[in-house]
């Protein structure tokens, strides 16, 4: 059985908080992207210990099998549900450390395969449960349809936004942001507008009042990603922004103009493509 897990943009981020617990109160708006990784798992009929094996292709991942998050997602569902052996199969295309939530869509996305393949029979909140133990913004991509996210990024409300027929032009250069670290570099305060109100205005209004509170600690380290932010304007995007704690920039552009190409340098990873 196959699934694509697909990406993340976030359209504003405000940090308003430091928590006791380390982590940071946020507000920001999750909203799909069409670039996906492939995922496919294979019971294993052969009698073997093991439980798993995993077979990567495409970009590479850092870390070791058991720290990848589909196998976290797989032995989390096998705790409880003693799961049949399986051949785990990813290819990643979405790139890491982007700030794209690629990790957290594949386990995502590996619990609703589990949880179909072998009729689990467990609702979109009890996924969520689980996901939300596997990463902050994981939980989303079992909806996976606009969200509007609060707390540590993890209580949702479902947003009627629709950027259908948008066209979307998005850059990851070769520069690999730690969310950690991003998080421990931004001085938290409160939104200047309230992100719930603004996405209910046009996108054309978004540039003089969304933000990305990553932004003003990511770009003086990393000039480069804000370059790039300043290319899309000027190619003629309505609205761009560094998603999530970076370093992809995505600019959303009007759904009849044709987008100039723009050499971003041969080590960026760059899509485009339609909302
Ligand atoms: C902040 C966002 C916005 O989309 O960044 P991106 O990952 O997309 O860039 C996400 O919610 C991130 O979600 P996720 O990447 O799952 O975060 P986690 O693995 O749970 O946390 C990574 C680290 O970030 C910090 N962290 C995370 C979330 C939060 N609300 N406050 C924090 O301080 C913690 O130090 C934590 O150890
Ligand atoms: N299936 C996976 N895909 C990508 N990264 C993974 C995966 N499993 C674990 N990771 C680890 O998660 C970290 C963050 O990756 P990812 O979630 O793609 O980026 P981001 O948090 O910027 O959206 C990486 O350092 C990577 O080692």
């Amino acid at each position: 059985m196959i699934t694509f897990p697909n990406a993340k943009i976030n359209l504003g981020l405000n940090i308003t908080a430091k928590r006791p617990d380390g982590y940071h109160n946020l507000e920001t708006v999750f909203y799909p992207v069409p670039i996906e990784d492939a995922l496919e798992i294979h019971v294993l009929n052969n009698s073997t210990d093991k439980k798993f094996a995993l077979h990567q292709a495409g970009m590479e991942i850092t870390g070791n099998a058991e720290d990848n998050l589909v196998v976290k997602a797989y032995l989390l569902l096998d705790k409880e549900f003693n799961l049949p052996p399986v051949d785990i199969h990813l290819y990643k295309h979405i790139p890491s450390g982007a700030g794209l939530g690629g990790g957290s869509s594949d386990a995502a996305f590996m619990l609703k395969l589990l949880n179909e393949r072998f009729e689990l029979k467990l609702t979109d909140e009890k996924l969520e449960e689980y996901a939300a133990t596997l990463g902050a913004d994981c939980a989303f991509f079992i909806k996976n349809t606009p969200t509007y996210a609060e707390g540590i990024g993890n209580i949702f409300s479902p947003l009627s936004l629709s950027l259908k027929g948008y066209q979307i032009l998005l850059v990851k250069p070769d520069i690999f942001v730690s969310t950690r670290e991003a998080f421990s570099l931004v001085r938290p305060h409160e939104p200047e507008y309230s992100l719930k109100e603004i996405i209910t205005h046009p996108v054309s209004e978004w540039k003089e009042q969304m933000v990305n509170d990553f932004e003003a600690s990511v770009f003086p380290q990393y000039p480069v990603i804000g370059e790039i932010k300043e290319e899309l304007y000027k190619n003629g995007a309505m609205y761009a922004a560094m998603s999530g704690s970076g370093s992809s920039v995505f600019g959303l552009f009007a759904p009849d103009i044709t987008i100039p190409d723009i050499n971003f340098g041969e080590r960026s990873f760059v899509f485009k493509g339609k909302l």
